[in-house]
């Protein structure tokens, strides 16, 4: 498959972006990137390991130094610049991210400009690292406190969101003064080397930011192995996290784990209804249900269970299902076989234990990795989609009766990422906000993702937070000096 792309240099073939140079695997070996929707091969990258991670780790280590040595204004500069170039090219990366991950090409474009997003706000926080100075109770002595960059830091992303979650790492580490080595997902390494383009046409030295593709655990161990590398931020499943962090703790790494999720979307019988579907559609359907912050339950209270559940399905009937080029498509395919899999197997299992089928169901007519939007009712709370993520597009609606009663269905999980609840009871919504054991509550609105909020969650949904003030923080460490002698 060729992608009609402005900038044709944006598509890395066959190379990767290591200690400033493009690369190929020391083996000569490579990974073949397919279209989710075509199941057509798009390109070839580089099937590197440990040596070569090994290698971009020695490489990262002087560079950083300086790169950490320059004003926070010249950092800013540099980030803004590559800002700058990423919207520019908006349309082509997006086009890259579509072919590769198969989302619709205007959530591509969206996901490009969010991504872009994280850019641009660290570019002005990398300008507001802060220090202290504390009152000694000592009259001869001065107490400071510093923050100082981390180091060499890496990520490593996953493909669901090819450019954000990638963009919402290496934002604060190089606004913080760190260098970053980037693994992005074997299903979606594209869209990653084009930001490694842009980045070294914005001035950013090839040491300071790297993307290096291939092997997962062999690149995954190296980077847990190293002692230079003294950050880790992952974003993938809480599977993945947990073998992380377990290979991480011979050499103490700070973590940051942005992982799976679980969400509730709790519609109250004193919900604008109308609302509630607009935020069900948005928060479900996005990226045909793929994403950590999809509601994942949808509890709704008895009074308003009918009306909802057919005021959802009329909407969810309208979804177009197709390639994410064509014009008008709202759901692309599923990224592969097993993800397609998962989906079949949360919705039979439910319908076997007594859920009604109110909409789609099946595999969608495409065939390949498509599958109909689906709204399922009367769901039991024994169904696998209580307790999995089911990562696709399928709405389960369950029925609750009090405000007690669903408060314990929506914290009835080890997860805790983001939660939903519609309700216009001022003392309803206080009680349920603080009452939801989740890092992030969206209150009569599906979407709640953006630059300037810290992103997170709690429980076994991961650990730190990304984007808003709070971003940077994950890439400083704090030094005390007591300054004597006076
Ligand atoms: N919390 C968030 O912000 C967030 C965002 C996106 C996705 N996710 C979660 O990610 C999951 C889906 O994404 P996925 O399928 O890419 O997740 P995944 O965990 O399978 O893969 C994520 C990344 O980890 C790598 N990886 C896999 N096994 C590894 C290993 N043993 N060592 C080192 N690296 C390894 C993969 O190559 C990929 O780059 C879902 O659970 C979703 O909720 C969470
Ligand atoms: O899938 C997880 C992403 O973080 C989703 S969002 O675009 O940041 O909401």
């Amino acid at each position: 498959m060729s992608i009609q792309l402005k900038y044709p240099a944006l598509l890395k073939q066959g190379v990767a972006w290591l200690a400033g140079a493009w690369v190929g695997a020391d083996s000569g070996a490579t990974l073949t990137v397919t279209n989710p929707a075509t199941a057509q091969p798009i390109a070839e990258v580089p099937l590197m390991g440990r040596v070569e991670t090994e290698r971009a780790i020695a490489a990262a280590a002087e560079p950083q130094k300086a790169w950490r040595s320059l004003t926070a204004k010249d950092r800013a500069a540099r980030l803004k610049a590559w800002f700058a170039l990423i919207m520019q090219h908006q349309d082509d990366l997006a086009r890259i991210l579509t072919a590769e991950q198969g989302k619709p090409l205007a959530e591509a474009r969206g996901e490009i400009a969010y991504g872009a997003s994280f850019i641009e706000w660290f570019a002005e926080e990398a300008k507001r690292v802060y220090g202290e100075v504390i009152p000694a109770p000592q009259g001869d002595r001065r107490l400071l406190v510093l923050k100082q960059p981390i180091g060499v830091t890496a990520a490593i992303t996953p493909w669901n969101f090819p450019t954000a979650m990638i963009t919402r790492k290496v934002g604060p580490a190089l606004a913080a003064g760190c260098a970053m080595i980037v693994k992005p997902a074997e299903q979606t390494p594209l869209s990653a080397l084009a930001l490694a383009v842009l980045a070294e046409e914005a001035g950013i030295p090839g040491g300071v930011f790297q993307v290096i593709t291939g092997d997962p655990r062999e690149i995954g161990g190296a980077i847990c192995d190293s002692p230079v590398v003294t950050k880790l931020s992952f974003t993938g499943s809480t599977e993945v996290g947990r073998i992380l962090m377990r290979q991480s703790a011979d050499t103490i790494k700070k973590l940051s784990l942005e992982l799976g999720g679980n969400a509730p979307f709790i519609v109250f019988d004193d919900a604008d209804l109308d609302a509630a579907v607009d935020g069900a559609i948005a928060s479900k359907y996005r990226n045909a249900g793929q994403t950590c912050v999809c509601a994942n339950r949808l509890f709704v209270q008895d009074g308003v269970f009918d009306a909802f559940a057919q005021k959802l399905a009329d909407r969810v009937a309208k979804l177009e299902v197709g390639d994410g080029f064509t014009d008008g498509i709202t759901q692309g395919p599923l990224i592969d076989e097993a993800a397609l899999s998962k989906v079949e197997s949360h919705v039979g299992d439910a319908i076997a234990k007594g859920a009604r089928l109110v909409s789609g169901g099946k595999r969608h007519a495409l065939g390949g990795t498509f599958y109909e939007p689906t709204v399922l009712a009367d769901v039991s709370p024994d169904a696998l989609m209580f307790r999995e993520e089911t990562f696709g597009p399928v709405a389960p609606l369950f029925r609750f009766k009090t405000d007690e009663e669903v408060i314990e269905l929506a914290n009835r999980t080890e997860f805790g990422l983001a939660s939903y609840f519609y309700s216009r009871d001022i003392g309803r919504i206080w009680r349920v906000a603080e009452a939801l054991e989740y890092g992030m509550v969206g209150v009569n609105t599906g979407i709640i993702s953006n630059e300037v909020a810290p992103f997170g969650g709690v429980k076994q949904s991961g650990l730190g937070r990304e984007g808003s003030h709070h971003g940077i923080d994950e890439y400083l460490e704090i030094k005390y000096v007591a300054m004597a002698g006076l």
